[in-house]
């Protein structure tokens, strides 16, 4: 029997039955860490944390959550901390001093490869701002993801499986649900097809799916992921992991629309689905090395 993991239709009925067809409605930032000030720093703050959202589960005390508080202190004690040229500045020691975290962060030397990647190009084509990106998109939530992945290589989270390019964009396309999320769909936030978007294929949708019983994994990938063996970036495991997330959750909005008439967005399922995942600590996600996520 191969390795990948199945997708469970029947099981996935159940779930949508059970809520009713109605997601559980999650505030963004239900846990306050965010920095808002509803305008462009705002914006630049929001691109930042997401130029770094990945791969935090190497260090067991560190989270998400340091890092969106660490820059949200950052810019509380000095507005230019994020600007495009100290963004092309920062060292990794001064990124650690920045989020006050006391050691090597995982993967530092590629945080700050793409901390200054972000500062070179925000100069060089948006006047230094992340705004300026989102005022060129059209109020189209694709056309951002498009944009930043054409002008920010650190966000082209593509891999070839089996000789076809699969591209998830998941740091891209959080860049604008985060948007959407904080300026609760106006000004930087307004998109008119968010219903394009899918969900940020991580490490926690996937360990949530499987939890649920939508993912089944054959035993030896089971094995593997429960016993914290590593899965190797770009590997056809990885690839299907996250494919089928994202294909697990695209099945359940289906579901919900043809079934109780609702239309739901994947943007609001994977809200719903994140926040399980991180208030269950004990829930064994795959490990992967991985700038995308
Ligand atoms: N699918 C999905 N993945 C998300 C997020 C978020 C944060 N979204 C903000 C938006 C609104 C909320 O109020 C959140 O603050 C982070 N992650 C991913 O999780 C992992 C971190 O886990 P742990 O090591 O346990 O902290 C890592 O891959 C990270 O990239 C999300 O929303 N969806």
């Amino acid at each position: 029997m191969g390795r990948e993991p199945r997708f469970a239709r029947e099981e996935l009925e159940k779930i949508v039955d059970n809520i009713n067809g109605s997601i559980p409605k999650v505030e963004w930032d239900f846990e306050g860490i965010h920095y808002f000030d509803n305008g462009p720093l705002t914006v630049q703050y929001l691109f930042v944390l997401d130029a770094l959202n990945f791969c935090f589960w190497p260090d067991k005390d560190l989270s998400y959550d340091h890092l969106a508080l660490g820059l949200k202190a950052a810019l509380q004690n000095d507005k230019s901390a994020l600007d495009a040229d100290r963004l092309q500045s920062y060292s990794g020691p001064q990124l650690r001093e920045l989020l006050n975290w006391p050691r090597p962060l995982p993967l530092e030397e590629e945080r700050v490869r793409l901390l200054h990647e972000v500062g070179l190009e925000l100069e060089r084509s948006f006047k230094g701002e992340a705004a300026n990106i989102v005022k060129s998109c059209g109020n189209s939530a694709v056309t951002l993801v498009a944009l930043v992945a054409r002008h920010f290589p650190g966000f082209r989270d593509h891999s070839l499986y089996k000789g076809h390019q699969v591209f998830l964009y998941k740091r891209a396309q959080i860049f604008a649900a985060d948007l959407w999320g904080a300026f609760k769909g106006q000004g930087y936030g307004r998109f008119y097809d968010m219903s394009s978007i899918t969900i940020f294929a991580d490490y926690i949708i996937p360990a949530v799916l499987r939890k649920l019983g939508v993912l089944k994994y054959s035993s030896a990938l089971s094995n593997s992921i429960d016993s914290n063996d590593e899965i190797a970036p770009g590997s056809e495991e990885e690839v299907e992991i996250r494919a089928c997330s994202v294909h697990a959750v695209e099945k359940m909005r289906e579901l919900i629309e043809s079934k109780f008439r609702k239309q739901v967005l994947s943007v609001e399922m994977d809200l719903w689905l994140w926040s399980c995942g991180v208030q269950n600590r004990s829930l064994q996600h795959h490990r992967t090395l991985s700038i995308y996520y």
